[in-house]
């Protein structure tokens, strides 16, 4: 599939201001540098379109998105790696202090970077179901960096982040509703897209400037802390990935993902 095709935006049937995002890179869109090259592409096409809102969600009918591609993190081509890393701050930064009006439809699992594109978002509607969502990184063996944190303080409590990063906390669709790492569920993906129109239609009668002004003051520590770091974070990163011992964990959360897929055979 080429890159052009991870992510299709369409304009909503009722509303063509409203656009609606949807990854698409089967089988659990894990966000490797051609799926966030997309993303970065899209988000600048819709900073200079006159969509003046988006929903972000998932073509796969049980996975948001499976956060970062491990494998590259596992024995990666360090250049390659650079890029992947620069590519993922800049959709970050791009989408935490975008000027359009964003919600994200969860229709699966979010965990990790799945979990940080959503929080991106100012608003998440999650399907109800069997789901998880959450910063999980320290279960693997890695560290959310400080922005993946910060992009979390901007949703729930310090305490709840915490306990939650050290833990490597998935949280439940009900765990994330009572702690505010979700706003609402959803019976289904329509319903979820649909929650997230509501919370759009909130602000028909705010002028936009304003609206995204305000919303970028909010969020301008941790991005600020980003864009005046953002090489030493994509070193620190490279470095990272260069420990015996961040290869070993990944190696092993590898095959427990794919023993995972034997037993249930
Ligand atoms: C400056 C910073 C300095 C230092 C910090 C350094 C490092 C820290 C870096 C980054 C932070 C990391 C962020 C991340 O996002 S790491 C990724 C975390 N993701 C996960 O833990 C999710 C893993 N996946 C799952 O749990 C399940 O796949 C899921 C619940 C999403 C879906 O389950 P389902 O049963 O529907 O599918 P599976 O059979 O498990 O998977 C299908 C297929 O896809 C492969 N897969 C799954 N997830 C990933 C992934 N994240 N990356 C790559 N590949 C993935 C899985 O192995 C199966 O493959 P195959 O066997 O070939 O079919």
């Amino acid at each position: 599939m080429s890159s052009q095709n991870l992510v299709t935006v369409t304009p909503d049937k009722d509303n063509d201001e409203i656009a609606i995002v949807t990854m698409q890179r089967p089988p659990v869109n894990s966000l490797n540098l051609e799926l966030l090259q997309a993303l970065s592409k899209t988000l600048d096409e819709l900073s200079t379109s006159d969509f003046r809102a988006m929903v972000l969600t998932s073509a796969s009918p049980t996975v948001f998105s499976a956060g970062l591609d491990i494998m590259e993190m596992y024995k990666p081509d360090l250049k390659r790696a650079e890029q992947f890393w620069s590519t993922l701050q800049d959709v970050w930064l791009k989408l935490f202090e975008s000027n359009l009006i964003t919600a994200a439809a969860i229709n699966g699992h979010a965990p990790a970077g799945g979990c940080l594109l959503a929080m991106s978002c100012e608003y998440r509607a999650m399907v109800s179901g069997k789901y998880s969502i959450g910063l999980n990184e320290t279960a693997l063996g890695i560290v959310a960096p400080r922005w993946f944190m910060d992009c979390m303080l901007n949703t729930i409590s310090q305490r709840e982040a915490e306990i939650a990063l050290t833990t490597g906390k998935l949280f439940s669709v009900e765990e994330a509703l009572k702690v505010g790492l979700i706003d609402e569920t959803a019976k289904d993906k329509e319903d979820a897209i649909n929650k997230c129109l509501g919370f759009i239609e909130k602000f028909e009668s705010i002028p936009p400037l304003p609206r995204s002004m305000t919303k970028q003051k909010f969020r301008a520590n941790g991005v600020q802390w980003l864009k005046a770091n953002k090489q030493a974070d994509i070193d620190e990163f490279v470095h990272f990935l260069k420990f015996p011992q961040v290869q070993q964990s990944l190696e092993m959360y590898i095959h427990m993902l794919k023993s995972k897929q034997n037993k249930s055979e």
